[in-house]
């Protein structure tokens, strides 16, 4: 069996290339007299969402992104964010509105969802957009799924015809992932917490894509010698670490290219929303 020491894909540094790109976009836009705005709305204190608004207002900032982060309490009611999305749909300055994902018990994921504009939705998860999506033909992409995707093609991985095999079907990564590998004519397997011998499953694929949530929960038996390793996890170990789904150090050994945690796909995800406010702000001058 071959020994394989992975190649990094280094999300940050992509991510810090796409950054300076977009820099040059909005100072075009800003002397047009447009100034790209994000509106993004927290309810409540999920660990990843927080890390997430505190990254992303560090990126905006670098790029020249407006943005309005809103705080709300948890018991804030589904009639009152209704409300603040509806306003956020007529501002004409804002053109992205993020709500962060878990919502709080009382308030319904769907309804919330729905309620934003297609055309704001920078996160891609309105019914209009994963529907585009899943027809091949997509108007917003969702921002982790799309930075997976960047990252792959920076490092010339070509995907068609190839095994893959997501584990996690939530809206926010692996449904939307399966239907972009699907575009570009990868055989997709999509795995969950039915899946029956899952390490037999992810031990076959060419690309194996880890969003669970359970730290370390990937290791050397449940990966294929020189498969391509993507860990979407953000958990933290018994130690308080910041660790993925995958046992990096483990997989090291074995992958041929393997995303670390952290530097590989979060950086995109937030590169990936920065492009998608770029992206609706130019077309409201277009
Ligand atoms: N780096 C980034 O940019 C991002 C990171 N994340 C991180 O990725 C992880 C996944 O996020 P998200 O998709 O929102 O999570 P969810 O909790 O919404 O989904 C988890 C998925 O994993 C499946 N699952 C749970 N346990 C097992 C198991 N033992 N074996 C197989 N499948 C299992 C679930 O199955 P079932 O459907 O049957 O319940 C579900 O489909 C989290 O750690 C999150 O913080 C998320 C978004 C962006
Ligand atoms: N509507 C919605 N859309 C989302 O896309 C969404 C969401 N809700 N809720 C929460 C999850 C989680 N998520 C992350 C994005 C970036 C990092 C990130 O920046 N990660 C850095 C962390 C570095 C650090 O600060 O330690 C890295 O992996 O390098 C983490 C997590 C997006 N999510
Ligand atoms: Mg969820």
């Amino acid at each position: 069996m071959a020994i394989f020491l992975a190649i990094k894909l280094d999300g940050k540094k992509l991510s810090q290339k796409i950054a300076g790109q977009l820099q040059q976009r909005v100072t075009k836009l800003k002397a047009r007299g447009v100034s790209p705005k994000l509106a993004v709305i927290l309810i409540g204190d999920d660990p990843a969402s927080q890390i997430y608004v505190r990254n992303k207002r560090r990126m905006a900032k670098k790029i020249g992104i407006e943005t309005s982060d809103l705080r709300l309490p948890v018991a804030t009611s589904e009639e009152k964010l209704l409300q603040i999305i509806a306003e956020l749909n007529n501002d004409v300055t804002v053109h992205g509105i993020l709500v962060q994902l878990p919502l709080p018990p009382q308030i319904n994921e769907e309804t919330i969802i729905q309620a934003i504009d297609p055309l704001k939705d920078v996160d891609g998860f309105h019914p209009f957009n994963m529907g585009k999506l899943f027809m091949g033909a997509p108007y917003a992409i969702p921002c982790t799924p799309n930075g997976i995707m960047q990252l792959l093609a920076e490092y010339r991985i070509p995907l068609a015809g190839k095994k893959v095999v997501i584990v996690g079907r939530s809206n926010i990564v692996g449904r939307p992932l399966a239907a972009l590998m699907i575009n570009h004519n990868a055989t997709v397997t999509v795995a969950h917490s039915y899946t029956k011998n899952l390490f037999e499953l992810t031990r076959r694929a060419d690309i194996l894509v880890a969003a669970v949530g359970k730290a370390e929960l990937f290791s050397q038996t449940a990966i294929k010698s020189g498969a391509v390793v993507i860990d979407v996890g953000i958990n933290r170990n018994a130690a308080g670490k910041l660790v993925g789904d995958i046992d990096q150090i483990k997989v090291a050994d074995i992958a041929s290219y393997l995303t670390p945690v952290p530097g590989g796909v979060g950086p995109m995800t937030i590169a990936m929303l920065m492009k998608q406010t770029v992206d609706f702000a130019e077309r409201s001058v277009k």
